[in-house]
């Protein structure tokens, strides 16, 4: 019997990482595999960790249909034992129900690795689906902390190192950190609450700064 197991977690937690183990142990013990990402920073293509490992994958764009690939290379005489699907959100409803017939059908694991929700705090369509269908729904014991040192549960885009709450769905980006100083579009994790206070790093020690800000914390 396969399962379709979902792993998510915020942005920066480790889910590439871990897709990248999960593909390597599957291997290692003698077992294919095909691996999927969508709009990687490292470009088309790619599965990449901030860890600075990478593989080639099989990018998955809104036309891709796993269906017809994965008959396509088993008739050919190709053998998949799992999937491995990266930047999973990205994905459209009818390409995860397309996996979970997979997983019923073929007997494929998949193992499949998102963001729950956007920078709205809204779900992205593909993480909803997986939700909704995955026989295992995992979040990443790593935690990404906000700045205030709480564990992060939100993801915020910024721009220019403000947060903004409007703007396309999919904008590729990476965490501003120390080394990678604010850029036009930028993400940041922060709690709930600093996140619906819109109060990002930047923010909260520019207000801790200002002499005519009370503290807040
Ligand atoms: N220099 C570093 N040393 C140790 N761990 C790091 C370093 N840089 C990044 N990481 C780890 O990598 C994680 C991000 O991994 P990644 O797989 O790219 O995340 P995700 O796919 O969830 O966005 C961070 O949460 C951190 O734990
Ligand atoms: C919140 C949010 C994120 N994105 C993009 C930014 C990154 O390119 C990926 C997430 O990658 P990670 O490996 O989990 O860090 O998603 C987006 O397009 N829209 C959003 O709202």
């Amino acid at each position: 019997m396969a399962d379709l197991n979902f792993y998510s977690g915020t942005m920066d937690c480790g889910k590439s990482t871990l897709a990248l183990q999960m593909d390597h142990n599957h291997r290692a013990r003698g077992r294919v595999g095909r691996v999927f990402t969508s709009h990687d920073r490292a470009g088309t293509a790619t599965l990449s960790s901030r860890l600075g490992l990478s593989v080639p994958a099989i990018e998955v764009d809104d036309t891709f249909d796993f269906w017809q690939f994965t008959v396509g290379e088993l008739t050919h005489g190709g053998r998949i034992d799992y999937f491995v699907c990266d930047e999973a959100q990205f994905y459209t409803v009818e390409q995860i129900d397309q996996l979970a017939k997979i997983t019923d059908e073929l007997a494929i694991d998949i193992f499949a690795f998102g963001i729950l929700t956007d920078f709205r705090t809204k779900m992205f369509p593909g993480s909803l689906r997986l939700t909704e269908l995955a026989d295992r729904v995992n979040t990443l014991q790593v935690e990404a902390l906000c700045w205030c040192g709480k564990r992060a549960t939100h993801n915020a885009r910024t721009e220019d190192g403000v947060m903004v709450t409007e703007g396309e769905v999919i904008v590729v980006g990476d965490v501003d950190a120390p080394e990678r100083p604010a850029r036009q579009v930028g993400y940041e994790v922060l709690c709930r609450r600093h996140h619906r206070r819109r109060m990002t790093a930047a923010t909260a020690q520019a207000a801790a700064l200002s002499p005519d800000v009370l503290p807040f914390e």
